[in-house]
């Protein structure tokens, strides 16, 4: 059973169920599926995702959701698993290493801006689906300009830019979930003008992605 999770319901019309309220969040119960709308942004993701596991047995958790490319990243309209998020906006610009302080720390491994989401899974999804995997980069700010985003993207070695993707990431290592993330690209991430987005093709590749996805055995 999966249990799947996107920022807001428009990146998941396709998803029939049975409507359910759980806490501050909405969701659908369907076959072989729980859906949670999780709200935009980083604390949005990580709260509802370890509200859920909280309550309830998770086996595995997908994150999916429209996302901005960086210069050289996926075509615009393309699906890709991401395989390690970072999070661009925690300590200083370098990053959180500096001050010393890990956002997370299990065993001997000490986790400061960069989180993988579960390497078998994710290899496992990218083959049945013959999809790439990407590395994502979270902020609860978007790039405003091309220069900003090329910025990013240099520094930290990342082809897609999103909102929520390493929060849901470092909660899942927290909370022993193994998540996976699928990102279809809406955008030049840095681009402000609608005309350049390509919000419907995301959508219909995010539709057959999932469609296939929840077929598979
Ligand atoms: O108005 C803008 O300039 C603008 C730029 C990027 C995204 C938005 C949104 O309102 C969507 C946020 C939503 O979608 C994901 N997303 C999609 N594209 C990007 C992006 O280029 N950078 C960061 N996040 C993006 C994000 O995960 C949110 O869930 C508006």
């Amino acid at each position: 059973m999966w249990l799947l999770l996107s920022p807001t319901r428009l990146e998941a019309p396709f998803l029939k169920g049975e409507p359910f309220a759980f806490l501050a969040w909405k969701g659908l119960k369907g076959k072989g599926f729980v859906y949670l709308e999780t709200g935009i942004g980083k604390v949005n993701a990580a709260m509802a995702l370890a509200a859920y596991a909280a309550k309830n047995p998770v086996e595995k958790a997908l994150l999916f959701g429209i996302a901005g490319a960086y210069p050289g990243g996926p075509a615009l309209g393309e699906a890709v698993l991401v395989g390690e998020e970072v999070e661009a906006d925690l300590g200083l610009k370098e990053g959180l290493e500096p001050l010393g302080f890990p956002a997370l720390a299990l065993g001997e491994r000490r986790y400061f801006n960069r989180f993988p989401l579960d390497s078998g899974l994710t290899q496992a999804l990218a083959q049945t689906l013959g999809l790439k995997v990407a590395v994502g980069l979270t902020r609860d700010l978007v790039s405003e300009t091309p220069a900003e985003a090329l910025a990013l993207a240099r520094r930290w070695g990342a082809s897609l830019e999103n909102m929520e993707g390493a929060a849901f990431a470092r909660a899942c290592l927290a909370l022993g979930v193994r998540g996976a993330e699928l990102r279809a690209v809406s955008n030049p991430a840095g681009v402000r003008d609608r005309g350049a987005w390509r919000l419907r093709e995301a959508l219909g590749a995010l539709e057959d992605i999932m469609g296939r996805l929840l077929a598979a055995p």
